[in-house]
């Protein structure tokens, strides 16, 4: 039953892909680290047999059931309904936002937010203009584990000035067995082993080498000088690697490859500074449980985080704790924020050659 103390928010699904499949199966967990009540209100898919053959999987047992639509349209007009989910390839967020949003809906957007910075733009001033609450789904960021090490290396300077960062994510995507129906493969769905794992990479960067934002919005941070490079087959990057360089001279190597061959799944990342170094396993994917610190002299430390299903309950808690209070944008996440990122990516894309037919001329 929902306690009083915390917020309740009725969650509407746009989309039956395997993220949402994901998020749906961690709202439902009983945790007792939560800071709010998540109802899954609604489901909306292309088809109501999708739609139903969803709940039947993934919601067997939640009582009440939620509504299932075969439209995302009928998500966006239910009055039930305070938060969409939208869990479509990358090339649909923009609509799925612009349409969610003239509805007057609160978003929680995966990850890349959209394609491009342009937009992303696009969406946050049409939130602004509505006066929406918008957030883009980057849940590593929301992880204790990545709060406990923002803390330890830009708080504690348990590492002493951070020098450096190298992460990766490999995995093979099987693309060579997917057709164009595929958003791994096709363009025009945003194909991309940068916007799709890749931003995981980019995003260790930035938690290594960067004060956090913390929960009080703040200026964007520095854009560092982005060097890049892109193994293409047949337009899709399937291997981007990129170096970050700030003004101050820290460095960040982020790479990211979903090719055929990738026979060992590579997750890791190292954030290295004068005093010591703190090393993720698993840090450049998207879950890891532990990370361990090392520093000379002294015996290395391990932290190891528990982690009921996949962790994107805590991105949906702040979600709901940023609506309750009335915030229109997250301060862990912040619209500026997302659009840096976006033109990071943009920026990466450039030199490495991955247009999509929807990139500004
Ligand atoms: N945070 C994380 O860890 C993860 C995030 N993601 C992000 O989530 C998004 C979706 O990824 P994922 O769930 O793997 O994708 P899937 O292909 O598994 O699912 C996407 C869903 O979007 C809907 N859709 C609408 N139009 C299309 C179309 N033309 N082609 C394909 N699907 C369409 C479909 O749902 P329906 O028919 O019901 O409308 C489909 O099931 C991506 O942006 C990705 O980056 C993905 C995996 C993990
Ligand atoms: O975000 C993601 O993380 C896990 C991968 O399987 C997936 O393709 C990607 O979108």
């Amino acid at each position: 039953m929902p306690s009083d103390e915390k917020p309740t928010l009725r969650w509407g699904i746009v989309a039956t892909g395997l993220i949402s499949s994901w998020f749906v199966a961690d709202l439902i967990i009983d945790r007792e680290d939560a800071q709010a009540n998540h109802i899954i209100q609604a489901i909306g898919s292309s088809s109501l047999e999708k739609g139903k053959a969803f709940v039947a999987k993934h919601l067997p047992n939640v009582s009440p059931a939620p509504t299932v639509y075969g439209s995302y349209d009928e998500i966006y007009t239910d009055p039930n309904v305070d938060a969409v989910y939208i869990g479509t390839p990358h090339a649909f967020h923009k609509k799925n936002c612009l349409d969610a949003i003239s509805h007057g809906k609160s978003i929680l957007c995966e990850k890349t937010f959209t394609l491009n910075a342009v937009e992303a733009k696009e969406v946050f001033e049409a939130a602004k203009a509505k006066g929406v609450f918008v957030m883009e789904a980057m849940w590593t960021r929301f992880f204790p584990l990545v709060k406990t090490i923002q803390k330890l290396v830009h708080e504690d300077n348990a590492i002493g000035h951070v020098l450096r960062v190298i992460c990766d994510f490999a995995m093979d995507q099987h693309l060579d067995s997917k057709g164009q129906e595929s958003r791994l493969k096709n363009l025009s769905l945003g194909a991309s082993s940068l916007l799709d794992i890749g931003i995981y990479s980019l995003t260790w960067g930035i938690i290594g080498l960067e004060q956090p934002l913390g929960d009080t919005l703040k200026e964007a941070q520095e854009k560092p000088r982005m060097l890049a490079t892109s193994t293409l087959s047949e337009g899709v990057d399937v291997a981007t690697s990129m170096i970050l360089h700030y003004s101050d001279g820290r460095q960040a190597i982020a790479t990211s490859h979903s090719g055929v061959g990738v026979r060992t799944p590579s997750n890791f990342c190292r954030i290295e500074g004068s005093e010591g170094s703190i090393v993720v396993d698993g840090g450049a994917a998207s879950v890891p449980n532990s990370f361990v610190l090392q520093k000379r002299g002294i015996e290395d430390q391990k932290f190891e985080f528990k982690r009921p299903g996949k962790g994107l309950y805590w991105e949906a808690d702040a979600v709901a704790l940023d609506i309750a209070a009335g915030r229109k944008e997250n301060g862990t996440m912040p619209w500026a924020e997302t659009i840096r990122v976006m033109e990071l990516l943009d920026e990466t894309r450039r030199q490495g050659g991955v247009v999509f037919p929807q990139d500004p001329q």
